[in-house]
Protein backbone atom coordinates (compact mmCIF):
# COMPACT_ATOMS: atom_id res chain seq x y z
CA UNK A 1 0.00 0.00 0.00
CA UNK A 2 0.95 3.70 -0.84
CA UNK A 3 1.71 6.02 1.90
CA UNK A 4 0.87 8.94 -0.59
CA UNK A 5 -2.39 7.67 -1.03
CA UNK A 6 -2.21 8.61 -4.53
CA UNK A 7 -4.94 6.26 -5.81
CA UNK A 8 -7.22 6.70 -2.98
CA UNK A 9 -7.00 10.49 -3.50
CA UNK A 10 -8.44 9.62 -6.89
CA UNK A 11 -10.64 7.59 -6.86
CA UNK A 12 -12.28 9.45 -3.79
CA UNK A 13 -12.84 13.06 -5.52
CA UNK A 14 -14.14 10.96 -8.24
CA UNK A 15 -16.80 9.40 -6.39
CA UNK A 16 -17.28 12.01 -4.35
CA UNK A 17 -18.02 14.54 -7.97
CA UNK A 18 -20.47 12.08 -9.16
CA UNK A 19 -22.27 11.81 -6.02
CA UNK A 20 -22.51 15.93 -6.20
CA UNK A 21 -23.24 16.19 -9.63
CA UNK A 22 -26.31 13.33 -9.45
CA UNK A 23 -27.54 15.50 -5.87
CA UNK A 24 -27.26 18.70 -7.61
CA UNK A 25 -29.07 17.87 -10.72
CA UNK A 26 -31.63 15.74 -8.36
CA UNK A 27 -32.56 19.22 -6.45
CA UNK A 28 -34.17 20.68 -9.21
CA UNK A 29 -36.77 17.53 -10.04
CA UNK A 30 -37.19 16.52 -6.12
CA UNK A 31 -40.51 16.19 -5.21
CA UNK A 32 -42.39 15.51 -2.32
CA UNK A 33 -42.67 11.90 -2.10
CA UNK A 34 -38.91 11.26 -2.83
CA UNK A 35 -38.12 12.04 0.91
CA UNK A 36 -38.82 9.43 3.68
CA UNK A 37 -38.47 9.93 7.25
CA UNK A 38 -36.02 7.84 9.30
CA UNK A 39 -36.69 6.29 12.52
CA UNK A 40 -34.95 9.29 13.99
CA UNK A 41 -37.35 11.33 12.72
CA UNK A 42 -34.81 12.90 10.03
CA UNK A 43 -35.22 13.34 6.21
CA UNK A 44 -33.77 10.65 3.81
CA UNK A 45 -34.26 11.45 0.09
CA UNK A 46 -33.68 9.49 -3.82
CA UNK A 47 -30.34 11.82 -3.46
CA UNK A 48 -29.29 10.70 -0.07
CA UNK A 49 -29.63 7.34 -1.34
CA UNK A 50 -28.45 7.01 -4.98
CA UNK A 51 -25.17 8.97 -4.29
CA UNK A 52 -24.47 6.18 -1.17
CA UNK A 53 -25.01 3.76 -4.18
CA UNK A 54 -22.70 5.27 -6.34
CA UNK A 55 -19.81 5.96 -3.67
CA UNK A 56 -20.10 2.58 -2.71
CA UNK A 57 -19.92 1.22 -5.99
CA UNK A 58 -16.96 3.26 -6.93
CA UNK A 59 -15.04 2.43 -3.66
CA UNK A 60 -15.81 -1.54 -3.67
CA UNK A 61 -14.41 -1.34 -7.24
CA UNK A 62 -11.13 0.17 -6.58
CA UNK A 63 -10.83 -1.35 -2.99
CA UNK A 64 -12.35 -4.72 -2.65
CA UNK A 65 -11.26 -5.30 0.77
CA UNK A 66 -11.79 -2.16 2.24
CA UNK A 67 -15.33 -1.66 4.48
CA UNK A 68 -17.17 1.31 4.29
CA UNK A 69 -19.39 2.94 7.33
CA UNK A 70 -22.17 4.92 5.44
CA UNK A 71 -25.04 6.78 6.79
CA UNK A 72 -27.76 5.04 5.01
CA UNK A 73 -29.23 1.67 5.20
CA UNK A 74 -31.55 0.36 2.17
CA UNK A 75 -33.98 -1.29 4.59
CA UNK A 76 -36.63 1.37 4.02
CA UNK A 77 -35.76 2.11 0.27
CA UNK A 78 -36.79 -1.78 -0.40
CA UNK A 79 -40.05 -1.47 0.62
CA UNK A 80 -40.97 1.34 -1.66
CA UNK A 81 -40.19 0.24 -5.54
CA UNK A 82 -41.26 3.88 -7.06
CA UNK A 83 -38.26 5.13 -4.87
CA UNK A 84 -36.00 2.11 -5.70
CA UNK A 85 -36.51 2.67 -9.47
CA UNK A 86 -35.62 6.64 -9.07
CA UNK A 87 -32.59 5.66 -7.18
CA UNK A 88 -31.56 2.91 -9.69
CA UNK A 89 -32.24 6.17 -12.85
CA UNK A 90 -30.11 8.51 -10.86
CA UNK A 91 -26.83 6.25 -9.42
CA UNK A 92 -26.96 4.92 -13.60
CA UNK A 93 -26.96 7.90 -14.92
CA UNK A 94 -24.31 9.32 -12.15
CA UNK A 95 -21.97 6.10 -13.21
CA UNK A 96 -22.08 5.99 -16.72
CA UNK A 97 -21.74 10.17 -17.77
CA UNK A 98 -18.82 10.53 -19.50
CA UNK A 99 -15.31 10.35 -18.00
CA UNK A 100 -13.90 13.77 -16.24
CA UNK A 101 -10.36 14.94 -15.27
CA UNK A 102 -8.18 12.15 -14.08
CA UNK A 103 -10.72 9.32 -14.18
CA UNK A 104 -9.94 6.17 -15.24
CA UNK A 105 -12.40 3.60 -16.70
CA UNK A 106 -10.68 0.97 -14.92
CA UNK A 107 -12.67 2.14 -11.67
CA UNK A 108 -16.42 0.83 -13.34
CA UNK A 109 -17.09 4.71 -14.53
CA UNK A 110 -18.32 6.17 -17.72
CA UNK A 111 -20.15 4.52 -20.64
CA UNK A 112 -20.93 0.72 -19.80
CA UNK A 113 -23.96 -1.59 -18.86
CA UNK A 114 -26.40 -0.37 -16.37
CA UNK A 115 -26.81 -1.48 -12.37
CA UNK A 116 -29.23 -3.47 -11.53
CA UNK A 117 -31.68 -2.88 -8.71
CA UNK A 118 -30.29 -5.49 -6.66
CA UNK A 119 -26.97 -3.93 -7.33
CA UNK A 120 -27.23 -0.98 -6.02
CA UNK A 121 -29.28 -1.61 -3.15
CA UNK A 122 -26.57 -4.18 -2.04
CA UNK A 123 -23.95 -1.41 -2.97
CA UNK A 124 -25.80 0.79 0.04
CA UNK A 125 -26.06 -1.99 1.90
CA UNK A 126 -21.87 -2.22 1.97
CA UNK A 127 -21.93 0.86 3.71
CA UNK A 128 -23.02 -1.50 7.26
CA UNK A 129 -19.56 -1.11 8.72
CA UNK A 130 -19.51 -0.95 12.29
CA UNK A 131 -16.39 0.98 12.69
CA UNK A 132 -13.63 0.31 14.95
CA UNK A 133 -10.23 0.83 16.35
CA UNK A 134 -8.42 -1.49 13.83
CA UNK A 135 -7.29 -1.05 9.56
CA UNK A 136 -8.74 0.75 7.27
CA UNK A 137 -12.12 1.99 6.29
CA UNK A 138 -13.79 4.71 4.31
CA UNK A 139 -16.98 6.89 6.18
CA UNK A 140 -19.39 8.50 3.98
CA UNK A 141 -22.32 10.86 3.96
CA UNK A 142 -24.04 10.52 1.19
CA UNK A 143 -25.82 14.38 2.30
CA UNK A 144 -24.71 15.98 4.78
CA UNK A 145 -27.07 18.48 5.97
CA UNK A 146 -29.99 16.57 4.51
CA UNK A 147 -32.16 19.28 5.40
CA UNK A 148 -30.11 22.13 3.88
CA UNK A 149 -30.40 20.20 0.70
CA UNK A 150 -33.99 20.28 1.14
CA UNK A 151 -34.32 24.09 1.26
CA UNK A 152 -31.51 24.92 -0.89
CA UNK A 153 -28.97 25.82 1.29
CA UNK A 154 -26.05 24.30 1.74
CA UNK A 155 -25.13 20.26 2.04
CA UNK A 156 -22.15 18.64 1.45
CA UNK A 157 -20.81 15.18 -0.07
CA UNK A 158 -18.37 13.49 2.35
CA UNK A 159 -15.91 10.78 2.44
CA UNK A 160 -13.14 9.80 4.51
CA UNK A 161 -10.19 7.19 4.92
CA UNK A 162 -9.47 6.50 8.44
CA UNK A 163 -6.51 3.82 9.49
CA UNK A 164 -6.37 2.54 13.07
CA UNK A 165 -9.02 5.48 14.17
CA UNK A 166 -7.18 8.14 12.34
CA UNK A 167 -8.60 9.99 9.27
CA UNK A 168 -5.85 9.70 6.89
CA UNK A 169 -7.84 11.62 3.93
CA UNK A 170 -10.98 13.49 3.08
CA UNK A 171 -12.83 14.93 0.53
CA UNK A 172 -15.90 17.18 0.70
CA UNK A 173 -17.96 18.12 -2.06
CA UNK A 174 -19.86 21.55 -1.57
CA UNK A 175 -21.84 21.81 -4.86
CA UNK A 176 -23.90 25.15 -2.93
CA UNK A 177 -20.83 26.85 -1.68
CA UNK A 178 -19.53 29.82 -3.79
CA UNK A 179 -15.69 28.79 -5.04
CA UNK A 180 -14.45 32.21 -4.10
CA UNK A 181 -15.38 33.77 -0.96
CA UNK A 182 -14.87 37.01 -2.01
CA UNK A 183 -17.76 36.47 -4.42
CA UNK A 184 -20.98 35.16 -2.90
CA UNK A 185 -22.89 35.58 -6.26
CA UNK A 186 -20.33 34.06 -8.47
CA UNK A 187 -19.51 30.33 -9.70
CA UNK A 188 -20.96 28.06 -7.40
CA UNK A 189 -19.51 24.09 -6.29
CA UNK A 190 -16.07 22.90 -4.67
CA UNK A 191 -14.45 19.89 -3.52
CA UNK A 192 -11.98 20.22 -0.82
CA UNK A 193 -9.15 17.64 -0.29
CA UNK A 194 -6.53 16.91 2.35
CA UNK A 195 -4.22 13.94 2.96
CA UNK A 196 -2.77 13.83 6.40
CA UNK A 197 1.09 15.09 6.44
CA UNK A 198 0.21 16.32 2.41
CA UNK A 199 -2.24 19.61 3.00
CA UNK A 200 -5.03 20.66 1.99
CA UNK A 201 -6.92 21.83 -1.57
CA UNK A 202 -9.84 22.89 -3.13
CA UNK A 203 -10.76 22.96 -6.43
CA UNK A 204 -13.65 23.26 -8.80
CA UNK A 205 -16.17 20.68 -8.77
CA UNK A 206 -15.16 19.33 -12.00
CA UNK A 207 -11.16 18.95 -10.23
CA UNK A 208 -9.68 22.64 -12.22
CA UNK A 209 -7.84 24.63 -10.76
CA UNK A 210 -6.78 22.75 -7.68
CA UNK A 211 -5.13 25.63 -5.08
CA UNK A 212 -3.81 25.30 -1.67
CA UNK A 213 -6.10 26.33 1.20
CA UNK A 214 -4.81 27.22 4.63
CA UNK A 215 -6.04 29.10 7.34
CA UNK A 216 -5.16 32.59 7.35
CA UNK A 217 -4.40 34.56 10.53
CA UNK A 218 -7.92 36.76 11.30
CA UNK A 219 -7.50 39.92 13.58
CA UNK A 220 -10.07 39.11 16.70
CA UNK A 221 -12.37 41.72 15.51
CA UNK A 222 -13.02 40.15 12.04
CA UNK A 223 -13.88 36.24 13.39
CA UNK A 224 -16.92 35.03 13.41
CA UNK A 225 -18.66 31.32 14.53
CA UNK A 226 -20.05 28.89 12.47
CA UNK A 227 -22.78 27.38 13.37
CA UNK A 228 -25.48 24.52 12.55
CA UNK A 229 -28.34 26.17 11.18
CA UNK A 230 -30.47 23.41 12.87
CA UNK A 231 -31.28 24.76 16.60
CA UNK A 232 -31.72 20.84 17.46
CA UNK A 233 -27.96 20.25 16.34
CA UNK A 234 -26.12 22.24 18.25
CA UNK A 235 -26.62 25.13 20.71
CA UNK A 236 -27.15 28.70 19.81
CA UNK A 237 -27.16 29.94 23.06
CA UNK A 238 -24.44 28.48 24.70
CA UNK A 239 -21.97 29.80 21.15
CA UNK A 240 -23.70 33.39 21.98
CA UNK A 241 -22.61 33.15 25.10
CA UNK A 242 -18.85 32.16 24.27
CA UNK A 243 -18.56 34.73 21.47
CA UNK A 244 -19.97 37.13 23.85
CA UNK A 245 -17.25 36.34 26.11
CA UNK A 246 -14.56 36.77 23.41
CA UNK A 247 -15.48 40.35 22.34
CA UNK A 248 -16.76 39.23 18.68
CA UNK A 249 -19.09 41.04 17.45
CA UNK A 250 -20.18 39.69 14.10
CA UNK A 251 -23.00 37.56 14.34
CA UNK A 252 -22.62 33.99 13.37
CA UNK A 253 -22.59 32.35 10.20
CA UNK A 254 -25.30 29.71 10.13
CA UNK A 255 -24.71 27.03 7.70
CA UNK A 256 -26.11 23.15 7.27
CA UNK A 257 -23.29 20.52 7.27
CA UNK A 258 -19.62 19.93 6.90
CA UNK A 259 -19.48 22.92 4.25
CA UNK A 260 -18.97 24.70 7.98
CA UNK A 261 -15.47 22.99 8.02
CA UNK A 262 -14.47 24.19 4.80
CA UNK A 263 -15.21 27.42 5.30
CA UNK A 264 -12.93 27.69 8.14
CA UNK A 265 -10.20 25.69 6.40
CA UNK A 266 -10.08 28.69 3.57
CA UNK A 267 -10.40 31.18 6.73
CA UNK A 268 -13.93 32.39 5.18
CA UNK A 269 -15.18 32.52 9.54
CA UNK A 270 -12.80 31.81 11.89
CA UNK A 271 -13.96 29.44 14.79
CA UNK A 272 -16.24 26.11 14.54
CA UNK A 273 -18.56 25.60 17.68
CA UNK A 274 -20.63 22.86 18.28
CA UNK A 275 -22.10 21.90 21.46
CA UNK A 276 -25.04 18.97 22.02
CA UNK A 277 -28.26 20.42 22.40
CA UNK A 278 -29.27 17.13 24.57
CA UNK A 279 -27.84 14.82 26.63
CA UNK A 280 -27.29 11.38 25.09
CA UNK A 281 -26.36 12.29 21.65
CA UNK A 282 -22.85 10.81 20.07
CA UNK A 283 -21.73 12.69 16.71
CA UNK A 284 -21.40 10.21 14.39
CA UNK A 285 -18.24 9.98 12.63
CA UNK A 286 -19.23 10.74 9.44
CA UNK A 287 -20.37 14.20 10.21
CA UNK A 288 -16.61 15.18 11.03
CA UNK A 289 -14.33 12.75 10.04
CA UNK A 290 -13.70 14.54 6.60
CA UNK A 291 -13.73 18.04 8.32
CA UNK A 292 -11.43 16.71 10.65
CA UNK A 293 -8.14 16.35 8.40
CA UNK A 294 -9.18 19.11 6.23
CA UNK A 295 -9.37 21.67 9.32
CA UNK A 296 -5.96 19.90 10.43
CA UNK A 297 -4.07 20.20 7.13
CA UNK A 298 -5.34 23.75 6.68
CA UNK A 299 -3.55 24.78 9.92
CA UNK A 300 -6.16 24.26 12.33
CA UNK A 301 -7.10 22.46 15.64
CA UNK A 302 -9.73 20.08 16.47
CA UNK A 303 -11.02 18.91 20.04
CA UNK A 304 -14.43 18.03 21.91
CA UNK A 305 -15.17 21.07 24.67
CA UNK A 306 -12.91 19.34 26.73
CA UNK A 307 -9.45 19.83 24.54
CA UNK A 308 -9.38 16.21 23.61
CA UNK A 309 -9.13 15.22 20.35
CA UNK A 310 -12.01 13.60 18.25
CA UNK A 311 -11.65 9.51 18.27
CA UNK A 312 -12.52 8.15 15.31
CA UNK A 313 -11.96 4.53 16.39
CA UNK A 314 -14.71 3.61 18.48
CA UNK A 315 -17.66 2.82 16.18
CA UNK A 316 -20.03 4.47 14.16
CA UNK A 317 -19.77 7.40 17.21
CA UNK A 318 -17.06 10.10 18.08
CA UNK A 319 -18.03 8.04 21.77
CA UNK A 320 -17.74 10.37 24.92
CA UNK A 321 -16.51 13.34 22.89
CA UNK A 322 -18.25 16.03 24.02
CA UNK A 323 -18.84 18.94 21.53
CA UNK A 324 -16.63 19.91 19.01
CA UNK A 325 -14.15 23.18 18.42
CA UNK A 326 -12.07 23.77 15.47
CA UNK A 327 -9.96 26.76 14.56
CA UNK A 328 -6.66 28.12 13.75
CA UNK A 329 -4.57 27.29 17.08
CA UNK A 330 -4.14 30.78 18.12
CA UNK A 331 -7.76 31.01 18.44
CA UNK A 332 -8.79 27.55 19.32
CA UNK A 333 -6.63 28.03 22.56
CA UNK A 334 -9.27 30.64 23.45
CA UNK A 335 -12.03 29.53 22.25
CA UNK A 336 -11.31 26.71 24.06
CA UNK A 337 -10.74 28.30 27.70
CA UNK A 338 -13.70 30.65 27.27
CA UNK A 339 -15.67 27.48 26.90
CA UNK A 340 -14.78 25.59 29.54
CA UNK A 341 -15.20 29.13 31.76
CA UNK A 342 -19.06 29.21 29.95
CA UNK A 343 -19.66 25.63 30.92
CA UNK A 344 -18.75 26.17 34.52
CA UNK A 345 -20.62 29.30 34.43
CA UNK A 346 -23.43 26.97 32.92
CA UNK A 347 -23.17 24.74 35.66
CA UNK A 348 -23.31 27.13 38.57
CA UNK A 349 -26.40 28.42 37.12
CA UNK A 350 -28.11 25.18 37.19
CA UNK A 351 -26.99 24.06 40.78
CA UNK A 352 -28.33 27.68 41.64
CA UNK A 353 -31.80 27.18 40.33
CA UNK A 354 -31.93 23.93 41.68
CA UNK A 355 -30.74 24.93 45.44
N1 LIG B 1 -29.54 16.10 17.91
C1 LIG B 1 -28.50 16.22 17.10
N2 LIG B 1 -27.37 16.83 17.53
C2 LIG B 1 -26.31 16.99 16.72
N3 LIG B 1 -26.29 16.61 15.43
C3 LIG B 1 -27.37 16.00 14.95
C4 LIG B 1 -28.54 15.79 15.73
N4 LIG B 1 -29.45 15.18 14.97
C5 LIG B 1 -28.88 15.01 13.75
N5 LIG B 1 -27.63 15.51 13.74
C6 LIG B 1 -26.63 15.51 12.67
O1 LIG B 1 -26.40 16.82 12.15
C7 LIG B 1 -26.05 16.67 10.79
C8 LIG B 1 -26.29 17.95 10.03
O2 LIG B 1 -25.18 18.74 10.19
P1 LIG B 1 -25.23 20.17 10.79
O3 LIG B 1 -25.80 20.09 12.15
O4 LIG B 1 -23.86 20.69 10.68
O5 LIG B 1 -26.11 20.99 9.85
S1 LIG B 1 -27.48 21.59 10.22
O6 LIG B 1 -27.33 23.01 10.17
O7 LIG B 1 -27.89 21.18 11.54
O8 LIG B 1 -28.39 21.07 9.23
C9 LIG B 1 -26.93 15.60 10.34
O9 LIG B 1 -26.32 15.00 9.24
P2 LIG B 1 -27.26 14.49 8.01
O10 LIG B 1 -28.22 13.50 8.58
O11 LIG B 1 -26.23 13.86 7.13
O12 LIG B 1 -27.89 15.69 7.42
C10 LIG B 1 -27.06 14.65 11.52
O13 LIG B 1 -26.20 13.55 11.48
MG1 LIG C 1 -29.17 12.06 7.83
MG1 LIG D 1 -24.48 14.23 8.31
MG1 LIG E 1 -26.42 12.53 5.61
Amino acid sequence: MSTSFLTEKQVAISAVRRACLLTSSVFNKLVKNETLTKEDKSPVTVGDYAAQAVVNIILKRAFPDDPIVGEEDADDLKKDPALTKRVVELANEALQADLGLGEMAEWGIGPGPEKSAEELLGAIDQGNHVGGPLGRMWTLDPIDGTKGFLRGGQYAVCLALIIDGHVELGVIGCPNLPYDPSDPEGPRGCIFVAVRGQGAQQMTLSGANPAPVTIPEIAPGALNFLESVEAAHSDHSFNNRVSTSLNISRAPTRMDSQAKYCCLARGDGGVYLRMPTKAGYKEKIWDHASGNVLVEEAGGIVTDSRGLALNFGLGKTLGDNYGVIAARSDVHKKVLEAVQQARAAEEEEIAKAKA
